[in-house]
C-alpha cells in the first residue's frame, strides 16, 4: 500500500432550511475565492425530512476539461496551510514545494493518472516537477497534465470514468485503499469525492472533484475533509491538514454564524 485518502466529517448546526441557506453560502463563497469550481446541486432529503437536501461547495480540483481530441487534467495533492503574514506564507509555499513526503504523495497521483491516460493518447504531456497552486486558506502541489487523445476521442464523460478516482482522493492501489475507505471511516463518504461537471452533445465537457464541500440537511450542514496518508505522514500533521481543509467551507459560514457554538458540535 503506498498511498490511501481518509476523512473525516464536521456537523454543524445551520438555521435555515437548505434552499434557503444555498445562495448565500453559494455567492460568499464565490466572494472568497475566484478560482473555486463552485456547484451546488439538491439532493433528495432524508425519507419524512422537511425537503431536499443540498450539495454544496468550492473545489480547486478539475479532474479534467475535454475539447474535441485534447484533454487538461489538473491534479492535485500535497498541501500545506497558507497564513496571513506574507514572510510565513511565502515560507510555508517554498517548504511545501521542496517537501519530500509531499512530492512522493503527488508524484502517486501523477504516475496513476499517466498510467489510465497513455493507452488513449497520442501525445502525453507531463511536467516532471508540480507547481503550486493557491486557494484562499492553502497551498497545494499541482500538475496540468495535457493530452491529444487518439480518435475517435472518448467524450468527457467515459474519461471521467476512467480516471476516477484517483490516488488523489482514493489511494494505490485502488481497490486496497478503497476497501481501507470503507472500514476506517467513521461517517460515508456520500457525494464527497464524487465528480461534479458537465458534458454537451459533442461529448466535450468538464469534470471537478467534490471536495471542500458539505451536505445541508434540514438542521445541519455536514463537511467532509480528508488527507493523504503515506508512510513517512506525521498523524498530527494530517489531522491538522483536514481542519485546515475546513476552513474554506467555514470561512464562508461564518458572515451568519457564531463559530464558538462549532467547537462543541460532533467531530468525528
Ligand atoms: C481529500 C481532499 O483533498 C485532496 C487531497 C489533497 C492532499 O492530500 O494533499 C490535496 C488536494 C485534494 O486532491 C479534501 O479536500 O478533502
Amino acid at each position: 500500500m503506498a498511498k490511501v485518502v481518509l476523512a473525516r466529517t464536521l456537523r454543524i448546526p445551520v438555521g435555515a432550511p437548505p434552499l434557503d441557506a444555498a445562495p448565500a453560502l453559494l455567492s460568499r463563497l464565490a466572494a472568497q475565492d475566484r478560482r473555486a469550481h463552485l456547484f451546488a446541486a439538491t439532493l433528495p432529503g432524508h425519507p419524512g425530512g422537511a425537503g431536499p437536501d443540498v450539495l454544496i461547495g468550492a473545489t480547486p480540483e478539475t479532474l479534467l476539461t475535454r475539447r474535441g481530441d485534447t484533454v487538461v487534467l489538473h491534479p492535485l495533492a500535497g498541501t500545506a496551510a497558507r497564513h496571513r503574514h506574507p514572510g510565513r506564507d511565502r515560507a510555508a509555499a517554498r517548504s511545501l514545494l521542496g517537501s519530500a513526503k509531499d512530492r512522493h504523495e503527488h508524484r502517486i497521483v501523477v504516475d496513476a493518472l499517466r498510467a489510465r491516460l497513455a493507452p488513449l493518447c497520442s501525445r502525453l504531456d507531463v511536467p516532471p516537477t508540480p507547481t503550486l497552486h493557491a486557494t484562499t486558506r492553502l497551498w497545494h502541489l499541482g500538475t496540468v497534465i495535457r493530452a491529444r487523445l487518439h480518435h475517435p476521442p472518448p467524450d468527457a464523460l467515459t474519461l471521467a470514468a476512467l480516471l476516477h478516482p484517483t490516488p488523489a482522493v482514493c489511494g494505490t492501489p485502488t481497490t486496497y485503499a478503497r476497501s481501507l475507505i470503507r472500514r476506517l471511516e467513521p461517517v460515508p463518504r456520500d457525494y464527497y469525492t464524487g465528480l461534479v461537471g458537465w458534458m454537451d452533445r459533442a461529448g466535450d465537457g468538464h469534470w471537478v472533484i467534490a471536495l471542500r464541500c458539505g451536505r445541508l440537511d434540514a438542521t445541519h450542514l455536514r463537511l467532509y475533509a480528508g488527507a493523504g496518508i503515506v508512510a513517512q505522514s506525521d498523524p498530527a500533521a494530517e489531522l491538522a491538514e483536514t481542519q485546515a481543509k475546513f476552513t474554506t467551507m467555514l470561512d464562508a459560514l461564518t458572515a451568519t454564524h457564531d463559530t464558538a457554538r462549532l467547537s462543541a458540535e460532533s467531530l468525528r
